[in-house]
């Protein structure tokens, strides 16, 4: 017992020996990582509050790498890839939902602790949040004002609103493979948020009366449904913790708090993908 306790893996030549060699550390840059946590008080659930967003910015930061990969694998009409990508988009999300789990353990008196030292900081000034939200389609301009005074992550948030959303390049992969699109939507305005289209509605039906016919472009469709069904989720975790942790209170961020993100819950992604299935 003991002496498996004691075991020395450097027997079967587990290196042992990294100065002046790359180690485990080295590569992930843990130094950076595991120092960035600093807590502004001593309350014990800061260090939780801290971890979970950087946690999640870390995802989320996956997230967009995988969305963007996603976008140009459907642009050039590589579409198992496509959908490999996409699937592993719904994990993240669905990452980022099962983290609210450790967050709910915290009680609205543990927040109280530190929240007043949290200043106006808040996640609506999330930049990643809102370039998933942009490359998804979701693109409201006044959510970049926060961003204004960094010309880095304004530069970003901007370049990404000059570019097709994830679904307006699903929209032209449909066009691509014989699906009737309108030509307006398809030529559209890419910088601002797409709107609702009966034209739309139909071309999608095309695919789901017969998806024997659009295997391919069935399956991406279905992709993105599963995509916006986990980020639903994951605003409806959001807010249903908010309202457990602060009730009505307003948001630091300086919005009403849950009436606002109770609201966010009417966004729609990919609208038509919806509508679709009354029509069938
Ligand atoms: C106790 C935990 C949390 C509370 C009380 C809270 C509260 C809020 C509130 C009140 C807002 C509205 C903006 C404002 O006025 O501040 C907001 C927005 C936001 N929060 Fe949280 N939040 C919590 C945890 C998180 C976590 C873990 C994340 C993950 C990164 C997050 C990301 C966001 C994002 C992205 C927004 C903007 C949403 C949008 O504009 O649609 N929040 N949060
Ligand atoms: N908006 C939150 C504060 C908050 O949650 C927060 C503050 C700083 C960094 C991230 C945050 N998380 C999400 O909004 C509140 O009103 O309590």
């Amino acid at each position: 017992m003991s002496e498996e306790r004691n075991y020395d893996p450097s027997t079967e030549g587990a290196a042992m020996d990294f100065d002046g060699r790359m180690s485990y550390g080295d590569y992930l840059c843990l130094e950076g990582v595991l120092g960035a946590q600093n807590p502004r008080t001593d309350a014990h659930d800061e260090m939780l509050f801290i971890i979970q967003h950087q946690t999640s910015e870390l995802w989320m930061k996956l997230a967009i790498h995988e969305i963007g990969a996603a976008r140009a694998a459907i642009q050039s009409d590589q579409l198992q890839p496509a959908m490999k990508t996409l699937a592993r988009v719904s994990r993240i999300f669905e990452q980022l939902n099962s983290a609210w789990d450790v967050l709910r353990t915290m009680t609205p008196a543990d927040y109280t602790h530190f929240r007043r030292k949290l200043g106006q900081s808040s996640g609506f000034q999330s930049w990643q949040y809102r370039m998933i939200e942009y490359a998804l389609g979701n693109r409201n301009h006044a959510m970049i004002r926060p961003h204004a005074h960094v010309p880095g992550i304004l530069a970003k948030l901007e370049d990404e609103l000059t570019k097709p959303s994830l679904y307006d390049e699903a929209l032209r992969l449909a066009k691509r493979r014989g699906v009737d699109m309108p030509e307006a939507v398809l030529s559209r305005d890419v910088q601002h948020t797409h709107e609702l289209s009966e034209g739309v509605i139909a071309g999608w039906k095309q695919v789901y009366e017969a998806p024997e016919e659009h295997w391919a472009l069935y399956e991406v469709a279905e992709k993105l449904v599963d995509l916006e069904d986990y980020f639903r989720r994951w605003r409806f975790n959001h807010v249903t913790t908010v309202e457990r942790v602060i009730g009505l209170k307003r948001g630091t961020g300086g919005t009403g708090g849950t009436s606002y993100l109770k609201r966010m819950l009417e966004v729609e992604l990919f609208p038509e993908l919806w509508r679709v299935r009354t029509e069938l």
